[in-house]
């Protein structure tokens, strides 16, 4: 239904979203991640033919976005970040703009749109006077009126409380029944729930494209051991460590400023290996100094994924 095949992105000399390829098949709701500038949203604009890739295409269905804008536009509905309101218009108005701007001339449609969007009560109040939750469904309303197959929505939960939250959350949902729809949020339980996949981007480079299952399958419930003992070095913990039965890999993770060494250990079940480490430590003659199990979460793999590079992530 969505395919973005080889889209870069600049801004002046500045790359924003650099060959980028993806499919999505009709009836997937998509997460997209990614920290603080990391192309989400030029990303988004490109799906929807408000900003001309530099390089590369994008296509809905049979339609090419850049070639046949027009066409896309009542096939695509897009929530924009800051959603532009006509603040003085009551929302049955605008809604009725919003329909009639497709070409809609059918009050039937409106009322169907404003009961998926629990827009009923506030039909006849100045869209500028709603609360930011009635003003993100008006935005979902305005993007649904047309009926359209593709949703493209950017942060649609962002400044919600947390009940407006769920109640967005819900019909989203309930739009992804019938719908394809790309989500971009920095909320992972948003992903964990919502989402079937996710992809990750991280300086306009996408750096995980997988469902979601998957992902928190192997990452996001794997369990980590930490080990940190004097009395030998970090190789030969390693080395003992990563024979074990059970161990998937070791990364090392000493401290150096306190003489130990270190290493993390990845698992390959959830059986808890912490009294065997400590049984192979002690029978070495080696003194433990820490020995301590961590789920990881999908928190985690983000952060891996995309603190490369970045100051936080010590890399740059
Ligand atoms: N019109 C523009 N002119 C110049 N630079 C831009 C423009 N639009 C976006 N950028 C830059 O491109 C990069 C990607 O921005 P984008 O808004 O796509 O990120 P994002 O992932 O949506 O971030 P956020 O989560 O903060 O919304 C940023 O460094 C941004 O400053």
């Amino acid at each position: 239904m969505i395919d973005v095949a080889n889209v870069t992105r600049y801004f002046g000399d500045f790359c924003a979203v650099d060959d980028l390829s993806f499919s999505i098949p009709k009836g997937e709701i998509v997460g997209l991640l990614g920290p603080n500038g990391a192309g989400k949203t030029t990303t988004m604009r490109m799906i929807t033919g408000y900003l001309e890739p530099s390089r590369g295409a994008v296509r809905i269905g049979d339609i090419n976005v850049q070639t046949e804008p027009e066409k896309v536009k009542n096939m695509i509905g897009y929530l924009p970040e800051m959603a532009p309101f006509y603040g003085d218009m009551m929302v049955y108005d605008f809604l009725r703009y919003a329909a009639a701007m497709h070409g809609i001339d059918s009050i039937e449609r409106i009322r169907t749109v404003a009961g998926m969007c629990a827009l009923e009560d506030v039909m006849h109040k100045n869209v500028e006077n709603l609360s930011r939750g009635y003003k993100q469904r008006v935005g979902l309303a305005f993007a649904l009126i047309h009926d359209p197959d593709v949703l493209i929505l950017d942060e649609p939960t962002s400044g919600l409380d947390p009940n407006q939250i769920i109640e967005v959350r819900r019909l989203i949902k309930e739009i992804g029944r019938t719908k394809t729809v790309v989500i971009s949020t920095h909320i992972l339980p948003e992903v964990e729930t919502l989402c079937n996949r996710v992809m990750i981007v991280s300086h306009g480079r996408l750096v995980a494209d997988s469902p979601t299952t998957e992902l928190t399958a192997r990452f996001g419930s794997s369990v980590t051991i930490r080990v940190q003992v004097s009395g030998c070095s970090a190789a030969e913990l390693e080395q003992s460590l990563r024979s074990l039965e059970g161990v998937k890999d070791a990364y090392p993770a000493g401290d150096a400023e306190a003489g130990l060494s270190g290493v993390l250990l990845s698992l390959e079940g959830k059986e808890d290996l912490r009294p065997v480490i400590a049984r192979s430590v002690a029978e070495r003659g080696w003194q433990l100094y820490e020995l301590s199990q961590q789920k990881n979460s999908l928190e985690d793999v983000f952060r891996g994924l995309t603190l490369e590079g970045t100051e936080e992530g010590g890399a740059a």
